[in-house]
């Protein structure tokens, strides 16, 4: 079975971070992984607190993983401050993982920050090189390329500007538009615009991580990047379509086991 890690935060409420990375990996047949980069008191409303597990733990947990499994793919969500991003880089450096998919996350759906603001020159510089593909969403696009993104022209020139950091690909993913909901996938050379409609709904808490999550649990199953990217873009309108209703806020994505059992396929090595 192929074997997926996501270094990220920890959302109790079950929506997003780690939880809906392991349920992403589990609904689409990947053995799923996580080390904890912070542990987060959130819900449906609102982000409550949050704490850091030290550099050293980071680090620990990352030697656990890997002393003894070799993932196929890793995915990186949140990353609060430089210096848990320096350890998840160091060792990211040292151990060479292959498929490395970056959401560089910096807030939660009600606008509570999840990353610290120093924290965006260590993204740009050592983080993002590191990936294979990285999904920020259009806030996220702007901050880190200092221009704004009206249109789908300017999502283009954003994901070149990107692109000049050092990853292999990116997708500027269009949730935070109007209109339909078209994710612009770069891999330096064409642009791909992967387009569903917009639906209708207030739940929508940990859709940029259920498909960041995707598109690893379909790189690690040997697809191409841009059949990855596809893939993940059906995985994540199927999981808003069936969203729950659940808490009093933004509810979380579903992750339809009904509708992907049956076309998940097991490795057996
Ligand atoms: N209401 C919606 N209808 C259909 N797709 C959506 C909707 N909201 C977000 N998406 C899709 O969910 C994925 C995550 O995007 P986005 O919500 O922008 O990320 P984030 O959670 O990081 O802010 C993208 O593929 C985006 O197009
Ligand atoms: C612990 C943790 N990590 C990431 C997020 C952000 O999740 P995301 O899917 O980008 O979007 P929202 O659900 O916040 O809209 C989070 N909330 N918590």
């Amino acid at each position: 079975m192929k074997k997926v890690l996501s270094i990220a935060g920890s959302d109790c409420s079950g929506g997003a971070g780690i939880q809906a990375d392991l349920k992403t990996f589990s609904a689409l047949g990947v053995f799923g992984m996580s080390v904890i980069v912070s542990v987060v008191a959130e819900n449906t409303c609102r982000v409550l607190a949050i704490e850091d597990i030290s550099p050293a733990m980071i680090r620990r947990q990352l030697d656990a993983v890997f002393e003894d499994i070799t993932p196929d793919a890793v995915k990186i969500g949140m990353l609060s401050t430089p210096a848990c991003m320096q350890a998840v880089s160091e060792k990211l450096l040292v151990y060479q993982p292959k498929n490395v998919v970056i959401d560089p996350v910096m807030t939660a759906k009600n606008g509570c920050p999840l990353m610290n603001a120093e924290s965006v020159k260590p993204l740009l510089t050592e983080i993002v090189p590191l990936a294979d593909v990285v999904t920020p969403n259009i806030p996220e696009a702007e901050i880190m390329t200092g221009m704004k993104i009206h249109s789908l022209s300017d999502m283009a020139e954003a994901a070149k500007r990107i692109m000049t950091l050092g990853c292999r690909s990116v997708v500027i993913k269009g949730g935070h538009a109007n209109g339909d909901a078209v994710d612009l996938f770069y891999d330096g050379k064409q642009f791909y615009p992967f387009k569903a409609k917009r639906i209708n709904t207030k739940n929508t808490h940990g859709t940029g991580c259920t498909f960041s999550s995707a598109i690893a649990a379909q790189l690690a199953k040997d697809k191409e990047l841009i059949d990855a990217v596809s893939d993940a873009k059906a995985y994540v309108t199927t999981a808003i379509e069936h969203s729950l209703n659940i808490g009093k806020g933004n509810g979380p994505t579903h992750h339809f086991y009904d509708l992907y059992r049956g076309k998940v396929t097991y490795d057996e090595d």
